[in-house]
């Protein structure tokens, strides 16, 4: 078998993975070299000419103290963010699968902070999820005050909006029918309303009684996926402080069930679901140019934040 040629990059070793549909390429970056840019990341999130995933998922060693791991989060648009719920529960599926790790609980530090997760049997994972943030600032959603419900005006049309931050952004918007919802038209609105400076993730949530919910999201740097498991938290949070979902709350998502508990202010939330491997896969990425080798060599990694 020839080597490759002088043109062609490394080999990545990945697994396809998912949760409840939202779907991942999970790369280990302990046991070999990684570094991506995003518009690598794009290229390979192409679901034609790449893997296709929604997120890429990356596992590193740990850069706090008291934590197993770091776990670094790319949307298909090449952005790094701070928080993938349904991706912490793969990443606790694939350092275990992989033999990273033999603990059944695990802390992993991300871009949004720590959150710890809890292996159990058959591929289910519970992640504590940390406490959801309301401060308008830190969200950040541009209001004078905290609300539980903000006005506002999406093209000329007046809506009601709840703004939650579980590490990442989120709005989310009340709808009687999931199915009818204008997920297409609002969805890239809202993502991109200015008063999301940093974008946003936003739920279309239709409650069904207090104890179960349907939730469709627009997720920021994917669009609409599967599931997401961040703003099923967020949906569980608005729902609550509106006075319309308990403390417990089966949500279901186009790609299934997960369950949400929220015990109120200053509490954690509590997310609870599937995980799903699918293959395992080598890619050969590009070669590096040599303008690029040599730029590299003058800076520090690049943690891009946005494409
Ligand atoms: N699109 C999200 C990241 C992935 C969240 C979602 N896949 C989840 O399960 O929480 C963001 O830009 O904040």
């Amino acid at each position: 078998m020839t080597g490759p040629r002088r043109s062609q990059g490394p080999l990545l070793s990945f697994t396809k993975m998912h949760g409840l549909g939202n779907d991942f390429m999970v790369v280990d970056a302990i046991s070999q070299p990684f570094r991506l840019r995003p518009d690598m990341i794009r290229k390979l999130a192409d679901r034609h000419f790449g893997v296709g995933f929604d997120q890429l998922l990356v596992v590193e060693p740990p850069g706090l103290p008291d934590v197993d791991f770091r776990y670094r989060i790319f949307n298909a648009d090449g952005s790094e963010v701070e928080q993938c719920g349904n991706g912490a529960r793969c990443f606790a599926r694939f350092v275990r699968d992989q033999r990273l790790t033999n603990r059944r609980v695990i802390r992993v530090q991300t871009a949004g902070g720590v959150i710890e997760l809890r292996i159990g049997r058959e591929g289910w994972v519970t992640v504590n999820m940390g406490v959801p943030e309301l401060n308008p600032a830190a969200i950040p959603f541009a209001a004078d005050s905290r609300q539980v419900v903000y006005p506002i005006d999406v093209n000329g049309q007046l809506l009601d909006l709840s703004a939650v931050s579980m590490g990442n952004p989120h709005g989310v918007l009340l709808v009687d029918d999931v199915d009818t919802a204008p997920v297409a038209s609002l969805g890239p609105a809202l993502e991109r309303h200015p008063r999301f400076p940093a974008r946003a993730n936003i739920g279309f949530l239709q409650v069904i009684d207090r104890g179960r919910a349907r939730l469709r999201v627009f997720e920021r740097g994917s669009g609409e996926t599967l599931a997401c498991g961040s703003g099923a938290c967020a949906a569980v949070v608005a729902g609550h402080l509106r006075g319309l979902l308990d403390n417990r709350v089966r949500i279901t998502v186009p790609g299934g069930d997960l369950v949400i508990e929220w015990q109120g202010e200053g509490a954690p939330v509590m997310m609870e679901g599937p995980t799903a491997r699918v293959f395992d896969g080598q890619i050969r990425l590009p070669a590096e140019s040599p303008q690029r080798r040599r730029g590299r060599r003058q800076t520090v990694r690049s943690h891009d934040r946005r494409p």
